[in-house]
Parts: C-alpha cells; sequence; structure tokens
C-alpha cells in the first residue's frame, strides 16, 4: 500500500561503502498516537536502496518491509515473521574499517609469499600435523591481523579464534621458518601506513610474533565478541598459484555481524575462474594493469542488516589506500532458471563429494558443468553474480570450522542471496569452532527459488546416497 505521510525528517552524512550516502531518519505520525521510525539511505544518484522501519504503537508487534528504488514512494508490505536488524546505523563501523584495512594488508602480503612462492621451490612449505600444506603466508597474516586488531582495538578488546598455532613454529627445529616469519610481518607491517594503519615504532622481534599468533586463542561460543580468522583459506590454492582467500568476521553473541573477504587472485573476467592457473598467470602477464585499472584481487565486506556489500579492489603497486578505495556494490545475481545457473563446489573431491553433487545438478536441471574453485573465494563468487549455487558436502565425520565460513555466509546474505545447511536453518556460528549441528552440507544461492529446489533434491536423494 503506497503510504501518505507528513513527515519531519533528520539527515546525516553516512558512508557505508563506497558511495556517499545520506541517511535520513524519519518520524512519520500515524493515527491512534503511534509513530514509524523510518531508516533510510540515499545514493548520490538519488536511490533509495536500503530502509528500516519500526513501528512504535502500543500493543502492536507489526513489522513492515519497504522496498522502493527512488525516494518518493514506498511499496508497503506486511513482513510479521521478517526479523529486522536492530542495529544502530553506524554500528561497528570502526571495526569493519580496521578489519578491511587489515585484510588488505594481508591481501598484499600474501601476493609476495605467493609470488615467491611460485618462483621459488617448495623450501617454504612445511607439513602441517594433518599434512596439509602450510605456509609463511599463514602464520604471517595470523601475526600481522592480530597485531593490527590489537593495537588498533586494544589487545583486551580484542578476542580471535584462528586456524594456526605457535607450536610447530616455536619448535628448536623452526628457527628458520620462524626468522622468515618475523621477516615477512615486519616488511609488511613498514607499509601500514599506505593502508592508513601505524606501522610499529621498532620492528617486531620472534617473541612478540609468536605473541601474536598465539594470542588467537579463543574459543568461540555464544556469548561477547570474538573476531574469526582463517589467514589462508584454500592452502592448496595458495601453493598452486591458484585461487585462496584472506577471512576475516567479527562474531558476536553467536551471530556475525562483520565479514571481510579477501581474494588476491579473484579475476577481473569471471569466465578466467574457471581458467588453469597457469593460463591465468600468462594473461595477466600479458594484460598488466594500468593506473586506472586492476587485473585481479578484490576485498570484499559488509557489515549485518545493511542490506549491501561492497568491494573494493586490491591496492596495487606503491599506491595508497584512499578509503573506501573506488568500492562498488556487490549484489548477487537474478538468475532463477537452473539451465542457467552455475554452481561453484571445492575443487578436492576429498573435501566434498562430486558423485552426490552432480546427482543433484541432474536433478534440478542444472546444465552447466561446475565451477571448481578453491577456497571461500566461491562465496565471493555467489556474492558477485558470478555464480549461482555453491555446494559442499564432506564426509560423514568431517566437522566445518567456522573460520572457513564466518565471512563469506553474511557477505553472501547481505548481498542478497541465502545460504542454510541442507536442511534449510542458518549455520550455528555459536556453539565454539566448529559449525555444531550442521545438517548433512551446506547449500548458498543467489535466491531462495534456487535454493529451495537444492535442499528438496538433497531430501529425495540422501537416503540412496553413499553420504
Ligand atoms: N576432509 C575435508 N572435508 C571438508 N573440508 C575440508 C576437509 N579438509 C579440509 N577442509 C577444509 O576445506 C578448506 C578448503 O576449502 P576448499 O576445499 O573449498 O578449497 C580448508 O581450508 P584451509 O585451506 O584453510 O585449511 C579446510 O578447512
Ligand atoms: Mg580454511
Amino acid at each position: 500500500m503506497p503510504l501518505n505521510c507528513s513527515s519531519l525528517a533528520t539527515k546525516v552524512p553516512h558512508t557505508l561503502g563506497g558511495l556517499k550516502t545520506t541517511a535520513t531518519t524519519t518520524t512519520i505520525h500515524v493515527g491512534g498516537g503511534g509513530f514509524f521510525n523510518l531508516f533510510s539511505k540515499t545514493h548520490q544518484n538519488n536511490s533509495l536502496y536500503i530502509a528500516s522501519l519500526s513501528l512504535n504503537k502500543r500493543n502492536s508487534s507489526q513489522r513492515y518491509c519497504l522496498s522502493s528504488s527512488s525516494s518518493s514512494s514506498f511499496v508497503m508490505e506486511d513482513t510479521k515473521d521478517m526479523v529486522f536488524s536492530t542495529l544502530e546505523p553506524g554500528k561497528y563501523s570502526k571495526e569493519l574499517d580496521i578489519a578491511v584495512r587489515a585484510v588488505q594488508m594481508a591481501c598484499f602480503l600474501c601476493q609476495k609469499v605467493q609470488e615467491s612462492l611460485i618462483s621459488k621451490t617448495t623450501s617454504q612449505l612445511q607439513a602441517k600435523d594433518d599434512n596439509s600444506p602450510v605456509t609463511i603466508a599463514d602464520w604471517s597474516v595470523q601475526a600481522t591481523v592480530s597485531w593490527i586488531l590489537s593495537e588498533t582495538l586494544g589487545s583486551r578488546n580484542v578476542a580471535i579464534i584462528a586456524e594456526e598455532d605457535v607450536q610447530t613454529l616455536s619448535k628448536a627445529d623452526s628457527a628458520g621458518l620462524l626468522e622468515a616469519v618475523v621477516q615477512t610481518v615486519n616488511d609488511c607491517l613498514a607499509e601500514a601506513p599506505r593502508f592508513g594503519l601505524k606501522a610499529p615504532g621498532t620492528s617486531l622481534g620472534s617473541s612478540e610474533v609468536l605473541e601474536a599468533i598465539s594470542r588467537c586463542n579463543s574459543t568461540g561460543g555464544p556469548n561477547g565478541r570474538f573476531w574469526a580468522l582463517d589467514p589462508v583459506d584454500g592452502t592448496l590454492g595458495f601453493v598452486r598459484g591458484d585461487q585462496y582467500a584472506v577471512a576475516l568476521a567479527l562474531i558476536e553473541d553467536g551471530e556475525v555481524v562483520l565479514g571481510v573477504l579477501g581474494c588476491p587472485n579473484y579475476p577481473m573476467r569471471k569466465e578466467w575462474l574457471s581458467y588453469h592457473h597457469r593460463y591465468h598467470r600468462i594473461i595477466s602477464k600479458l594484460t598488466p594493469p594500468t593506473s586506472e585499472s586492476w587485473d585481479k584481487g578484490c576485498v570484499i565486506y559488509t557489515r549485518r542488516g545493511s542490506g549491501e556489500a561492497w568491494m573494493q579492489p586490491l591496492i596495487q603497486g606503491h599506491k595508497k589506500l584512499v578509503w573506501p578505495n573506488s568500492a562498488t556494490p556487490v549484489k548477487v545475481s537474478t538468475i532463477e532458471n537452473p539451465a542457467l545457473a552455475t554452481f561453484c563446489e571445492p575443487v578436492e573431491k576429498a573435501n566434498s563429494s562430486h558423485s552426490f553433487t552432480a546427482g543433484l545438478a541432474h536433478s534440478v536441471g542444472l546444465r552447466k558443468q561446475p565451477l571448481r574453485v578453491y577456497s571461500m573465494v566461491k562465496y565471493a563468487a555467489i556474492a558477485r553474480g558470478d555464480a549461482e549455487i555453491f555446494m559442499k558436502f564432506a564426509r560423514a565425520g568431517y566437522k566445518e570450522k567456522i573460520w572457513d565460513h564466518a565471512a563469506g555466509v553474511i557477505i553472501i546474505q547481505e548481498a542478497g542471496g541465502v545460504v542454510t545447511d541442507a536442511g534449510g536453518r542458518p549455520l550455528d556460528f555459536s556453539k565454539g569452532m566448529y559449525l555444531e549441528g550442521l545438517d548433512r552440507g551446506i547449500i548458498a544461492c543467489a535466491g531462495a527459488k534456487l535454493h529451495e529446489k537444492i535442499t528438496r533434491a538433497v531430501d529425495a536423494s540422501w537416503n540412496s546416497s553413499s553420504l
């Protein structure tokens, strides 16, 4: 129903992502002494794109959903079941700003290490207890991000749960490795002013670096605030010169409130996501970035309840990060027809059953070949509208870790998509290190229609699968 009202508005300049916006709080008086408080934001281009509305009327708990593409008329639907964000506008802005800068720095660090890994041999690889490769980049990113968050937000205010521990690195026979990590961290932190952050007064010593890594010892859980960090997600992709991600999320009282995903090798053209990394490197070399363009790499970020997700290019060469660094909004794809949809899954069939997803793809009418990509770059692909579906069905008994999903999930949700387990329930980030209670697998989709088709297909085929 169209809304006719006389209103009283206060305008506040506001920035979340790339475009300058004006945030307006409007009080709309209605009959019976009640009033609405409307929070809306208007872009420079005059499009109103997000609004929240609360009705303050005695004996009423109704909530409403507004949608509008221009600032003059609203379409209002009753949506009693819809949960609106209760976040104040601007909440977590400082944390988001710092997190994006920290992830930009982490991407810069990773790019340097990956380049040297590819040009050298595998001498910089070290086997973890589970035999997965871990590199200098994992520890260096963890130390760098931990140090930045502690310095800027105060170490007493910062709790971090992260993938790496210091055991291997602290061993007597790891002195060379530790030295390389300390050097990498200091080289990166020396560049902090380029990213709008303060560099340490003097270089960090090995004990400070070990301290920064081991400070990431939060166990997560349902209460309070903690960061979840995957310093290099998709380590296998990283060591192969392929896709990987740096993932940082802020979780408060069990809910993800901020997500920042750095994808240093995300190609400018989505078709290149499916190219073998060697081709991509050749193409990158043939088309060097000009001062106006960037050939790969982005940081995507969002804040819970904002209804928007943003993408910044990585800063190139010796340039400075000027906030928000040419950020552009990202939105999920509008494709609903399975025949036109692209689905992503892990490269490694050990991480997700390719045969089960092939069966699902067939039964819902997906026609394209799966897009197999390492790491949380798959979440980025959905949020950017470059693919429509991400499915992961790990073997029975495997427990998904929160840092492998938190940032990607919130980014897809705020970009307009849907992410649940295969039973249609939200992923639960409140149970510590693992996504406890996850039903069968993870399904992320650009839209609810595709999502429903896939969850139904899972139900229909699960019992006859070997999973
Ligand atoms: N057996 C297994 N089943 C499912 N996921 C696994 C797995 N072993 C490792 N993983 C997770 O899958 C992530 C890689 O994702 P993908 O397969 O999509 O590239 C790994 O992140 P790390 O590389 O950070 O350890 C790890 O957390
Ligand atoms: Mg990971």
